[in-house]
């Protein structure tokens, strides 16, 4: 029986585990935190179920707009209620996991792992455990999957204090909702916090240190982000990069490199993340990691050294739950000599959950625009449709983008409020190659937001297919 250690109870690390049980494996799973692993205790899970609360304030703003009003005008936000829901979710989805994995056969160790291989190029890997309960435990691997996941990037001279400078991981423990929340960062993970407290109704102020918010995000749907940011009153303070954090007696004073300030009640800082590389004896086996500290490795997850596998953050390869979970199962399939496909980035679907939700998948209009991918686009404005009019719906867009010759479907953005639903018929017509010609030809249901889609599809159709 091959026995597999993996390093990891996030989703990389379960998925793994869950595919190399059903595969008649002995799998012993590491974590010192609880299964689910960060992104269901600190950050996906929770930052996913605190957007919802937001969500359902803006819902009963949007409703004045159809007609419904409530009797008071104020919609209160009860902070003790939505940070207990978003506590007491990420525990139970964690009980879940937990439960599953088990039920599988998987042996599940409480503890932090390394590898204490004595001498490097061995065929068996030995891994330690530091046991929580102060104990230690060694284990011999055919196979190891390291999927230690990532942590917030510190910057020096703004270190957290879990008060007035916090990290995103801190933010369910303030008794009250700031004030004035300035988001130092405009990756996806601070436009969804700037985005989700403006919907709160909280003033928020964001540092970006670009020309625009979310740089590696399709322009149009960043633009359309910023527009609703200043209908709602969030300014971006943009070219403005954080240099130092201080505590004031009312709350924070941001330093930007350029000799500007910016004050404000709290500091939330998403300035990205570090893997979780550096005391895990990698050393010890070989594996040189590159120079962000991530796990090289290819496309079916393997590392430099033979049975040592990775996947997930810790591999720097595209910041997904998702993805990192697929990483996690082909490297089971791949160990255990099943038939495997390996990862296939293109097409892969993500979603920033701001309000609109922005959606992707597939070749970007960047890379059509700057010719790299020769492509045919289409953008349909939402509202036009007549499903985005009778919801009040005047912002967001759709676009596909299909190859010149051929119309086939090779990627394309949804910018609406259900945006990560509506991404799902693109990204299955990128992933099983279809053509702009049989997505036009499909149903959609009248009204609908789909509706848009085959209509763009439609409007693709129409070229000149000696061009
Ligand atoms: C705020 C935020 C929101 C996000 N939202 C989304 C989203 O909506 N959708 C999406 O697809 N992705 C989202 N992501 C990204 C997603 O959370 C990560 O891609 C995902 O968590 C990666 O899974 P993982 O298994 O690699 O690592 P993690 O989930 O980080 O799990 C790794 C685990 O390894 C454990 N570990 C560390 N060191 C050791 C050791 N030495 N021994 C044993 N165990 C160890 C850690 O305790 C941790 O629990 C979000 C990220 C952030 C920061
Ligand atoms: N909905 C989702 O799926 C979701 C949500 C959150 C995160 N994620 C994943 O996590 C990845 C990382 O996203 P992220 O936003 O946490 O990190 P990031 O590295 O993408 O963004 C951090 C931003 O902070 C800026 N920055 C760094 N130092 C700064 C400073 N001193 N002052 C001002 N700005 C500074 C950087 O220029 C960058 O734009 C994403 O690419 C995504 O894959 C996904």
């Amino acid at each position: 029986m091959t026995r597999i250690v993996i390093m990891g109870g996030g989703p990389a690390g379960y998925e793994a585990a869950l595919v190399a049980a059903q595969n008649a494996a002995e799998v012993t799973l590491i974590e010192p935190e609880g299964l689910g692993g960060a992104c269901v205790l600190y950050d996906c899970v929770p930052s996913k179920t605190f957007i919802a609360s937001s969500g359902a304030r803006s819902s009963a703003r949007d409703a004045r707009e159809l007609g419904i009003r409530s009797r008071s005008e104020d919609t209160d936000v009860d902070v003790a209620v939505v940070h207990g829901r978003v506590k007491g979710l990420a525990l139970a989805q964690s009980a879940d996991v937990r439960s599953r994995v088990r039920r599988e056969g998987v042996r599940v160790l409480t503890g932090r792992a390394r590898f204490t291989s004595p001498t490097k190029g061995m065929a068996q890997h030995h891994v330690g455990v530091d046991l929580a309960d102060g104990g230690f435990e060694e284990l011999l691997a055919d196979v190891v999957l390291i999927a230690t996941g990532a942590t917030p990037r510190i910057l020096k001279g703004a270190e957290p204090d879990g008060k007035r400078i916090l990290t995103w991981r801190q933010l369910y423990d303030l008794p009250e909702l700031p004030e004035h929340l300035a988001v130092i960062g405009s990756g996806v993970t601070g436009v969804e916090f700037a985005s989700a407290y403006t919907e709160m109704g909280v003033k928020v102020t964001m540092i970006s240190s670009r020309d625009r918010v979310l740089p590696h995000e399709d322009a149009d749907a960043a633009a359309v982000l910023e527009e609703v940011f200043a209908e709602r009153g969030t300014e971006v303070v943009k070219h403005a990069r954080a240099e130092k954090v201080e505590r004031t007696d009312t709350g924070v004073l941001i330093h930007l490199a350029d000799g500007r300030q910016v004050e404000a009640g709290h500091a939330l800082m998403t300035v990205g993340s570090v893997p979780n590389t550096a005391d895990i004896g990698l050393e010890r086996i070989g594996i040189e990691p590159d120079r962000g500290g991530y796990i090289p490795v290819d496309r079916v997850s393997r590392t430099s050294v033979p049975g040592v596998y990775a996947a997930g953050d810790c591999t720097g390869v595209l910041l997904l739950a998702s993805v990192a979970a697929m990483q996690g199962r082909i490297a089971m399939w791949h160990a255990l000599g099943e038939g495997v496909t390996p990862i296939k980035l293109k097409t892969v679907a993500a979603n920033v959950f701001t309000h609109p939700e922005i959606a992707t998948v597939g070749i970007s209009q960047q890379a059509i625009d700057s010719g790299e991918v020769p492509a045919r686009t289409v953008m349909m404005p939402l509202a036009t449709n007549p499903r985005a009019k009778m919801e009040g719906l005047r912002r967001g867009f759709l676009k596909v983008f299909c190859r010149p010759q051929t119309g086939v479907v090779v990627g394309g953005v949804v910018v609406a409020p259900n945006a990560s639903e509506l991404i799902l018929p693109i990204a299955m017509a990128v992933q099983n190659q279809i053509t702009v010609d049989n997505l036009a030809a499909t149903f959609s249901v009248y009204p609908s937001l789909s509706g848009s889609l085959t209509e763009a599809c439609r409007q693709l159709m129409r070229h000149d297919d000696l061009d």
